[in-house]
């Protein structure tokens, strides 16, 4: 019998399978790790947008974490789509009780449509409970604008509210530049409190974003899993990442998804 690495996500459903816990558990495989996954809501959701949000019961998403805690255990994990306070309370607990350090915080909040994935209330529970547990947080540009309350034009504002994302207690900060309309890069800094790190790949001219973030978060989760430090991580992930929205499929009306099988087109598959 062969060991095997194991990442588990904590998110919510996308039933377009673009998204939330399906990108995740997609991108596990395709980087050779075992995927469990704890649900924290389902949507009804394709490329066009989110049409419906029903969430678990905080219960529920800590008897999840209890089975896969008592049993299996994991070698790492990511957060997404939290959607209340409740939610990301019943989660902290579960990270403190399990005492889990590698822990990846996505801080989802809005979906690309505009549709909200994390109730406005439950801002400060994600600053004030979640980020003090975790090895690293990932926010795109407007989600790090919420975070740290100010505007994000510059790289000297991407640097600053690193700094002030990391003073909320997550070992290493990764502010994302998917969003930075007027680069022809698609750029994204890393902070450990001491040093900036920068990863650059091309930005693609594509409307099939849907997902990115996941996937993004997702494969990060998984090197670490598999022994990686962050910033390697994060070098393999953007790889991973890029090849993924250059190579996106043509499925749906709207934002179709990224290809989770894109990297073993290019021979870099990672194991
Ligand atoms: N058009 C693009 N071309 C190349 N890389 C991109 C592009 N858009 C995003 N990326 C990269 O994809 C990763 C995810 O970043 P992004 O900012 O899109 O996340 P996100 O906004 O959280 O995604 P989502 O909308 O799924 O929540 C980052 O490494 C980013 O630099
Ligand atoms: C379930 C879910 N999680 C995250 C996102 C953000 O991409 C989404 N659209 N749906």
């Amino acid at each position: 019998m062969k060991n095997v690495s194991k990442a588990l996500t904590i998110a919510g459903s996308d039933s377009g399978g673009g998204a939330g816990i399906q990108a995740d558990l997609k991108t596990f495989q395709e980087l050779n790790v075992y995927g469990m996954s704890v649900l924290t809501a389902v949507t009804a959701q394709n490329t066009l947008g989110v049409q419906a949000v029903y969430p678990m019961t905080p219960e529920a998403v800590r008897r999840q974490i209890d089975s896969i805690a008592q049993d299996m255990g994991t070698d790492a994990l990511k957060t997404g789509m939290l959607f209340s306070a409740e939610i990301i309370a019943a989660v902290a607990e579960k990270i403190r009780q399990y005492q889990w350090e590698k822990v990846v915080v996505d801080p989802v909040m809005v979906a690309k449509g505009g549709e909200t994935l994390l109730e406005r209330e439950a801002v400060d529970s994600l600053k004030n409970d979640l980020l003090p547990l975790a090895c690293l947080v990932t926010p795109n540009i407007p989600e790090a604008e919420v975070l740290t309350e100010m505007s994000i034009q510059t790289m000297e504002d991407k640097k600053a509210a690193c700094q002030k994302l990391h003073r909320l207690g997550p070992k290493w900060v990764l502010i994302k530049g998917g969003h930075d309309r007027g680069d022809d890069q698609a750029t994204d800094i890393l902070f450990d409190g001491k040093e900036f790190f920068t990863f650059q790949s091309k930005r693609i001219p594509t409307k099939n974003t849907h997902g990115t973030g996941c996937t993004f978060s997702a494969a990060i989760t998984a090197e670490l899993a598999k022994g990686a430090e962050v910033p390697d991580a994060v070098s393999a992930a953007k790889k991973f990442i890029a090849a993924a929205i250059e190579n996106g499929i043509k499925i749906g009306k709207g934002h179709g998804p990224t290809n989770h099988w894109a990297h073993r087109l290019k021979g870099d598959e990672s194991n």
